[in-house]
């Protein structure tokens, strides 16, 4: 496509015409990456205005490059750069227009809310693969029936993200299904999706390094339920406070509310029962009232199945195909995943990606019924996130478990152990008499855990859940959770038969 048509799409007058003739082959934001035919937009970050890697993007063949007004003003030759008013919506709005709106070609799914987005995602994705050919966009990847990338942020950047979306309408998919993350929605990454279903799983604390406070969090979770955003239906959890206060937010616009229990919300339960592998329930719904089951443990699980099956019948399935199709529905990759390395193995190993005070208090109380003997829980916290949230998971897992063991978990740049102290402190005002270990090496923390546990304990491993990796400095090192866990498990089944 002409750089001047393009740009008339996105609604930009071109301060520069003589290079209004000049074909666009891509639309990059990374000027390191740039090359011949590309349109370089520097996006004013949190630690840079990219504008001001124009001249190098040009240097390399952009033909080029969108810039914020500050940026134009400082180089040296302005020339082939372009100012807009704000970079970041331009961004999108150019990216929309470059990949010929594709969203508008397919109907939208978005789920927000602090946890619970994976999985009710992957759940919405397995009910509705009986009528649609879903693309689904999340933390663990882009994927459709034959295609799987893996992702490297929760919801893509802008151009990633419209790229993705046309090529989804290429292999013939129907239906987007996005896990939209805060930062996406404060970034514009979204920008120029309609969407026909949103859903709020919750809100609790996490990201305030980004967002600040609670209440900016919560606002940027909103947007995807304003008018930019939402052209049909909010689910909404009733059970969350914040939840509450969306439902009063949108007023009379079309709104399924879902809980566990309170008969006021157009989805809840009924004979709730909780079983070591999984839940037993009746659902009331705006289509009647029936019974399902569901191997997912935990009460949060169920949350998530209520509005899994909520949006599928926003999207015209029926409730007995859904109901039916639930027990088919296992596990999402990391989240309460076992670990089992023999049918005579004599405890319980659990993987899961709980990294917020809210996931990790949920999980603990839904392992203490099925746990035998000790509750164990082993986890970390993130480097260059939320510091406030190290001692909240400190105290929640001294509260919660039996034994705590404090271990790394992706410390990035920062200096690992004082990670751990931050997390201690919440664990020594809360554990009592009870044991706690502090192993900052994860690898020595699963196999000293693992090994030194009796039979009938339940060993949580808690943080990275699917994550392949451990990011210590800016290096990115293989490590699993569950590979360490069937390896120390395995030890354990030489050491003692
Ligand atoms: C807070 C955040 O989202 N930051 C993202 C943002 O970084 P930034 O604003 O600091 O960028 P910057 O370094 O100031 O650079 C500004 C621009 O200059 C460009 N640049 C920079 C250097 C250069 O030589 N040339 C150049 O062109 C960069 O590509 C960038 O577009 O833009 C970068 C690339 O454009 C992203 O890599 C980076 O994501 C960081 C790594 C990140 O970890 N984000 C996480 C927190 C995130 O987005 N998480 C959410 C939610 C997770 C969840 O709970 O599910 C997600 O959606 O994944
Ligand atoms: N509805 C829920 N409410 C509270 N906790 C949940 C819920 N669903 C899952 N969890 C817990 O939170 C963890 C993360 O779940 P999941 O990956 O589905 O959330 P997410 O919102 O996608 O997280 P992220 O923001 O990191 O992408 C799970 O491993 C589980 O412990
Ligand atoms: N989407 C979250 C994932 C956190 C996972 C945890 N393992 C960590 O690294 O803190 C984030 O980027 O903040
Ligand atoms: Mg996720």
């Amino acid at each position: 496509m002409r750089l001047g048509q393009l740009l008339a799409l996105a609604g930009y007058q071109n301060s520069q015409p003589e290079l209004d003739g000049l074909e666009v082959e891509r639309v990059i934001t990374d000027s390191r990456h740039c090359q011949a035919g590309d349109l370089f937009i520097g996006m004013t970050g949190t630690q840079v205005d990219g504008g001001k890697f124009a001249p190098q993007a040009i240097a390399q063949g952009a033909i080029a490059a969108i810039v914020s007004h500050a940026a134009l003003a400082a180089l040296p030759n302005p020339e082939k750069a372009i100012a807009v008013d704000d970079v970041v919506v331009a961004c999108s709005k150019i990216a929309t227009a470059f990949y010929d709106y594709p969203a508008q070609k397919l109907k939208l799914v978005g789920v927000t809310g602090t946890n619970g987005k994976t999985t009710t995602t992957h759940l919405i994705e397995f009910l509705l693969q009986t009528q649609y050919a879903v693309a689904l966009f999340g933390t663990l990847y882009t994927r459709w029936a034959g295609y799987s990338l893996t992702a490297t942020h929760t919801t893509p950047f802008a151009v990633d993200l419209q790229e993705q979306l046309a090529q989804a309408i290429t292999a013939g998919c129907d239906v987007g299904l996005m896990e939209v993350s805060s930062h996406a929605l404060d970034q514009q990454r979204v920008l120029g999706c309609p969407f026909e279903a949103a859903v709020f799983t919750n809100l609790t604390q996490d990201h305030l390094d980004y967002h600040k406070d609670l209440e900016s969090y919560f606002q940027a979770k909103a947007l995807l339920f304003g008018d930019n955003y939402l052209q049909g239906r909010a689910i909404i959890n009733l059970d969350d406070p914040f939840g509450q206060r969306l439902v009063k937010m949108l007023g009379d616009q079309p709104i399924w509310s879902y809980s566990i229990s309170n008969p006021q919300a157009d989805f809840y339960t009924e004979n709730l029962t909780y079983l070591p592998n999984g839940v037993t329930a009746t659902l009331h719904s705006p289509q009647g009232s029936i019974a399902f089951n569901s191997p997912l443990v935990g009460r949060f699980n169920v949350e998530n199945i209520l509005a899994a099956i909520a949006t599928a019948l926003h999207m015209g399935m029926s409730l007995s195909e859904v109901v039916s199709r639930l027990p088919e529905f296992k596990n999402v990759p990391g989240r309460v995943e076992r670990v089992q390395v023999s049918d005579d193995q004599d405890v319980t190993v659990v993987v899961d990606y709980a990294h917020t005070p809210d996931s990790l208090e949920n999980l603990l109380e839904a392992m203490r019924p099925f746990t035998q003997r000790e509750l164990i829980c082993i986890f970390g916290c993130g480097g260059d996130r939320d510091r406030t949230k190290r001692p909240l998971m400190g105290g929640i897992a001294a509260r919660l478990a039996d034994r705590v063991y404090v271990t790394s978990d992706n410390p990035r740049t920062e200096d690992p152990q004082s990670i751990l102290d931050d997390v201690v402190v919440g664990v020594k005002a809360h554990i009592g008499d009870k044991p706690m270990i502090v192993e900052g090496d994860r690898h020595k923390c699963i196999q000293t855990a693992i090994i030194s546990a009796q039979a009938g304990d339940t060993i949580l491993i808690a943080g990275k859940g699917h994550e392949d990796y451990q990011i210590i400095g800016r290096e990115k090192i293989h490590f699993d959770d569950r590979e360490e866990a069937q390896a120390a498990l395995i030890l354990r089944r030489s050491l003692y038969h």
